[in-house]
């Protein structure tokens, strides 16, 4: 992916006007793992929001291979970011009330998959994150560590080239950070693209990161 002069303007042309971010142009190379680092409020959600098609730059270019993303109709938009993206937020964003199982199919409905393909599909990805037995579990019941292995399969369901990860440990203990950055570890290896944003030192400082790129008062300070 590429971003060119990217700009990001929260309430434009009002008193309350905030660049939240300022001519930022990067590369965010394939098989990589990318670290965006930096304080609070500094743009990392911001950026990472537009990188994902979730949001547009107010004004620049982000490409992703040769196709230029901020120039697409909506439709196309929404499309892409279901087969291009998977997602895993800060608070796991689990849907409370739905099984484990049901949680991770969810983003595949919209593309309507044949059903048993999706079952087996959820099934092999909670066989990999060691989630077998807890398929049919309400996700309320999970520990933190749990919550956010489900939140890795319903990120992979779709089988997504980049994953995108906003404070991915900010509600997990350093063990299980640890732990987190484990499975980063293998998602690199079957060669996904991978996107963190982090102020952790167990994220920005592990060896899987390749790359830490530094963000201030939404620009691009170092990386
Ligand atoms: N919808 C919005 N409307 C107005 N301002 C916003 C909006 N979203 C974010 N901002 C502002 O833009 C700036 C960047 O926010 P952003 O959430 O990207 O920061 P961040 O680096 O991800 O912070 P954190 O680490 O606390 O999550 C902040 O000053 C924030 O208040």
């Amino acid at each position: 992916m590429k971003l060119d002069d990217v700009h990001k303007v929260f309430n434009q042309g009002r008193p309350n006007a905030h660049a939240a971010i300022r001519g930022v142009s990067l590369t965010i190379e394939p098989n990589q793992v990318t670290c965006l680092k930096g304080a609070s409020g500094s743009g990392k959600s911001t950026l990472l929001s537009m990188i994902g098609c979730l949001s547009r730059p107010t004004s620049g270019r982000i490409h992703l291979g040769d196709r230029m993303l901020s120039s697409l109709p909506e439709r196309f938009l929404t499309d892409i970011r279901r087969h291009t993206f998977g997602f895993i937020f800060q608070q796991f964003n689990l849907i409370s009330g739905l099984s484990v199982l049901e949680n991770i199919m969810l983003p595949a409905y919209p593309l309507a998959p044949e059903y048993k393909t999706l079952k087996q599909t959820a099934h092999g990805l909670l066989g990999r994150f060691d989630l077998e037995h807890k398929a049919q579990n309400p996700v309320q019941w999970l520990s933190g560590g749990e919550a956010q292995r489900v939140a890795i399969c319903r990120a992979l369901i779709n089988d997504p080239q980049i994953l995108i990860a906003d404070e991915p440990t900010a509600n997990l203990d350093t063990r299980l950070s640890h732990a987190f950055m484990g499975q980063i570890r293998q998602l690199r290896e079957i060669g996904k693209t991978i996107l963190i944003t982090s102020h952790d030192p167990v994220v920005f400082e592990s060896p899987v990161v390749d790359r830490v790129i530094e963000l201030c008062d939404g620009q691009v300070v170092g990386g």
